[in-house]
């Protein structure tokens, strides 16, 4: 797929480039460089990562899906109540407190759906999704989790974790709210209208697939927005709150949006894939501190902060998703009650 580039007179925030490869083989400079990134921006590129072909099935799988008519899309909508899985309409979140509406469409597999297919565990799907449930989205599926579960095994060694403690808690026997989503926003709005508002993410890691710009992180001791520059052949990948909240905040979870794309590509749809890999359904979210006395001491070094949402990881996720959806808004306060560690 052939797009205009990406301009060059935007702001742009530099990630670094981690090679999956290496970490595979147990790099020590790779790895140390991941453990800057994570701990920094919570931030970087990852190539070598051999997630690319089923990221483009992925990407034709959406396509099918939202070339579906809205009315059978509406079918599988994800509901009010806070639940992610299905399909969610561009309009139907806030971007922001005002209750401003996003403009993005997404259909969000679950991991336990794809890979109990055709049993079904939390819900039904459109039949564009069914028909590739197999072939494409679990072939998917398996790879990413591959992915995250590599990188969470490389943090819980350098957050002196006993081994296989952040494991356990994103285990493959219990079902969690880990996702695929494939997103499409369609040309057309202003400049600076948010596709998705401000957020961090609600689980432990994301890995991105982007074709287009339109992504941006507000890094830490900036006050502007700067663009993350797809570079083909590289996912984006970054720490959510369930895991800054496990480190006690040693792994960042970063703010980000998502605005149209600039310049030259901002006639285009812009599509993006992700997949979210999200604790196990059970796990209550707290800092590790009887694990781990780097994480103890992390604690004990920032009092000001709470690292005992006092929610399970399901309820962290479905509050957020529930209080951004305009249907449950009743005022700027939902918004802030959709909130995950964004203001600490
Ligand atoms: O589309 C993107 O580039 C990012 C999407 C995102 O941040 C999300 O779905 O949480
Ligand atoms: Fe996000």
């Amino acid at each position: 797929m052939l797009s205009p580039p990406f301009p060059d007179d935007v702001p742009t925030h530099p990630l670094l480039v981690i090679d999956y490869q290496l970490l595979q083989e147990g790099d020590a400079a790779e790895i140390e460089r991941l453990w800057e990134a994570a701990r920094k921006l919570g931030f970087w590129y990852l190539k070598n990562h051999g997630v690319e072909e089923e990221a483009s099935r992925m990407f034709e799988m959406g396509e099918e899906t939202m070339r579906l008519p809205l009315e059978e899309k509406m079918k599988y909508e994800q509901g009010d109540d806070g639940r992610s899985f299905g399909y969610k309409a561009a309009g139907s979140s806030a971007v922001d407190a005002s209750g401003q509406h996003d403009t993005m469409e997404f259909i969000n597999v679950s991991k336990d759906d794809a890979l109990a297919y055709p049993n079904i565990v939390h819900r039904a799907y459109p039949s564009t999704v069914n028909e590739r449930m197999e072939s494409t989205i679990s072939p998917f599926v398996t790879k990413s989790v591959h992915v995250n579960d590599t990188i969470l095994e490389i943090f819980n060694d350098k957050l002196g974790l006993p081994k296989g403690t952040l494991t356990r808690l994103h285990s493959k026997t219990e079902y969690s709210g880990s996702e695929a989503r494939t997103t499409k926003n369609p040309p057309g709005y202003a400049p600076d209208r948010m596709a998705i508002g401000a957020h961090t993410d609600f689980g432990s890691l994301s890995f991105l697939h982007n074709r287009l710009g339109g992504l941006q992180v507000l890094p830490p001791g900036y006050t502007e927005w700067q663009y993350v520059k797809p570079i083909p052949g590289h996912a984006i990948c970054n720490v959510g709150d369930a895991l800054s909240l496990f480190s006690g905040g040693i792994l960042r979870s970063n703010l980000h949006r998502v605005l149209p794309p600039p310049g030259p590509q901002s006639h285009l749809d812009r599509w993006s894939l992700v997949f979210f890999t999200r604790p196990g359904n059970s796990i209550v979210l707290r800092a590790l501190v009887e694990d781990s006395p780097l994480i103890a001491e992390a604690v004990r070094n920032t009092p000001g902060k709470n690292f005992e949402p006092g929610e399970t990881a399901k309820e962290w996720f479905a509050r957020r998703v529930k209080y951004q959806r305009l249907n449950n808004r009743v005022g700027p306060e939902s918004w802030k009650t959709s909130r995950g560690t964004e203001n600490e």
